[in-house]
C-alpha cells in the first residue's frame, strides 16, 4: 500500500557540515611548511575506538596531516604519552577510550598526562577547567582561544550549522530561549556538553541512568557559568516534550529515544555508535535529524592539530 503524505525531516549528515570546517583548515595548512603529525594511542580492544581510529587515519592522510597509530599494552601507555610529550617531531596526540574500568577514574589520570600543547581532543584539566568555569581565551589579551573538547564542540558546531545557534544574539549567549536534552552524562562527551550549552545561554537537561540534571545560567541568563540542579523524580518523559533540540549519546543497540515523547518540529541529534533513534520514527516527528556526527569531530580534531603545528 502507498504510504501517506512523506515526512517532511530535513536529514543533514555530518559530512556536509564537516565540509565547511576542512575547508578551513586545508587553507590554514597551505600556510605552513611543515606537515603536521598526529600520533593515536590505542590500548584497548574497543571495536569502536579501533573503527573511530582507522577514520583518524584516513581523514589524517586525505587531508595533507600525517598520522601515526601506535598499539601499546595497557600498562605501557603511560611511558608511551610521556616519550610522545617530548618528541619534537610529535604535534598533538589522541588516545583512544576507555582504556581502563570505567570506576576506576584511571583514564583520568591518562588524560592529564597529554602536554595541554598537544592536547588536540581537549580533554587534560587545563583546558576542562577553563570549559567549566567559562572561561574561553588562554590569554589575557583575548587572542588564544582555550582548546574545548572535540565531540561536544563537534555537536556545538552542527548546532551552529543548523542555525540554532542565533547570530543576533552576543556571542556567549545565543542559545538563550532554547532547550535542549542530551542524554549521556559521561565525563568525556555528555557533561561537557551539557555545560557548554547551558555556558551558551541554553536550559540544558542531562539524563543518565542516575536521574535528570538541569544545567541553565539562571532566569535571565544572569549567572556568569551554568549552575546544576538535581531534577528529583523527572525522566525522559518530563525533558522530551519541552525540548527543542535532543541530543543522544547512549551506547549499545538496546536504546531508543521514545519518540512518541518528542515535541513536533524538534531537532534530533545522534553521536552515538549505534543508532539511538528509530530512523522512520524520528523522520515522522523531527524537523531536523543528524544520524551521525564522526565528521564532525575528526575535522575539529585537525583543527586543534593545524593550531598545534
Ligand atoms: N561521534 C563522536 O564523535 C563520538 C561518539 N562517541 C560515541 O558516543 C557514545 C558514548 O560515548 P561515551 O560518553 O564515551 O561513553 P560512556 O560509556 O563513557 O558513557 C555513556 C553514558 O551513557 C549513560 N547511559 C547508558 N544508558 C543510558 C540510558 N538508557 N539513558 C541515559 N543514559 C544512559 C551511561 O550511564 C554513561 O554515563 C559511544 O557510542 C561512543 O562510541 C564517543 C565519542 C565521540
Ligand atoms: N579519545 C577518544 N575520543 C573519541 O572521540 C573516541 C574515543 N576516544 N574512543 C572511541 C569513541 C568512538 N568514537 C566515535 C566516533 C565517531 C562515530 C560516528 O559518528 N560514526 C559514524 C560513522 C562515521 C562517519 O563516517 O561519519 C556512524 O557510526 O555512523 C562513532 C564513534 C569516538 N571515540
Amino acid at each position: 500500500m502507498a504510504s501517506a503524505t512523506p515526512a517532511t525531516c530535513k536529514v543533514v549528515l555530518a559530512a556536509t557540515v564537516a565540509k565547511g570546517l576542512l575547508a578551513e583548515v586545508t587553507e590554514g595548512l597551505s600556510k605552513l611548511n611543515i606537515k603536521p603529525k598526529l600520533v593515536g594511542f590505542l590500548a584497548n580492544g574497543d571495536p569502536a575506538a579501533q573503527v573511530y581510529a582507522d577514520y583518524c587515519a584516513k581523514t589524517c592522510r586525505e587531508n595533507g596531516f600525517e598520522f601515526d597509530l601506535r598499539v601499546v599494552e595497557k600498562d605501557k601507555i603511560e611511558q608511551a604519552i610521556i616519550e610522545a610529550n617530548a618528541d619534537k617531531t610529535v604535534h598533538g596526540i589522541i588516545v583512544y577510550y576507555p582504556i581502563f574500568p570505567r570506576t576506576s577514574g584511571q583514564d583520568r589520570y591518562i588524560q592529564n598526562l597529554v602536554a595541554a600543547e598537544k592536547d588536540v581532543e581537549g580533554l587534560c584539566h587545563k583546558y576542562l577547567f577553563n570549559m567549566y568555569q567559562n572561561i574561553r581565551f588562554l590569554d589575557e589579551q583575548n587572542t588564544q582561544k582555550s582548546i574545548l573538547p572535540c565531540t561536544p564542540l563537534a555537536v556545538i558546531k552542527v548546532l551552529e550549522y543548523l542555525q540554532i545557534y542565533n547570530s543576533i544574539l552576543p556571542y556567549g549567549n545565543r542559545l538563550f530561549g532554547k532547550t535542549v536534552t542530551v542524554i549521556n552524562r559521561s565525563e568525556v562527551v555528555g557533561r561537557p556538553l551539557a555545560a557548554l550549552l547551558a555556558n551558551d545561554g541554553a536550559k540544558v537537561y542531562s539524563v543518565d541512568l542516575d536521574g535528570v540534571d538541569l544545567f541553565t545560567r539562571g532566569q535571565g541568563i544572569k549567572a556568569p557559568r551554568h549552575q546544576v540542579h538535581k531534577q528529583e523524580g523527572w525522566g525522559l518523559k518530563e525533558c522530551l516534550p519541552i525540548s527543542d533540540v535532543v541530543i543522544s549519546g547512549v551506547p549499545g543497540d538496546q536504546f531508543k529515544v521514545p519518540v512518541e515523547l518528542v515535541r513536533d518540529g524538534a531537532v534530533c541529534i545522534n553521536f552515538s555508535s549505534d543508532k539511538n533513534f528509530d530512523n522512520a520514527a524520528v523522520k515522522e516527528k523531527a524537523s531536523i535529524y543528524v544520524p551521525a556526527i564522526g565528521k564532525v569531530t575528526i575535522a575539529v580534531l585537525l583543527r586543534n592539530l593545524l593550531v598545534s603545528a
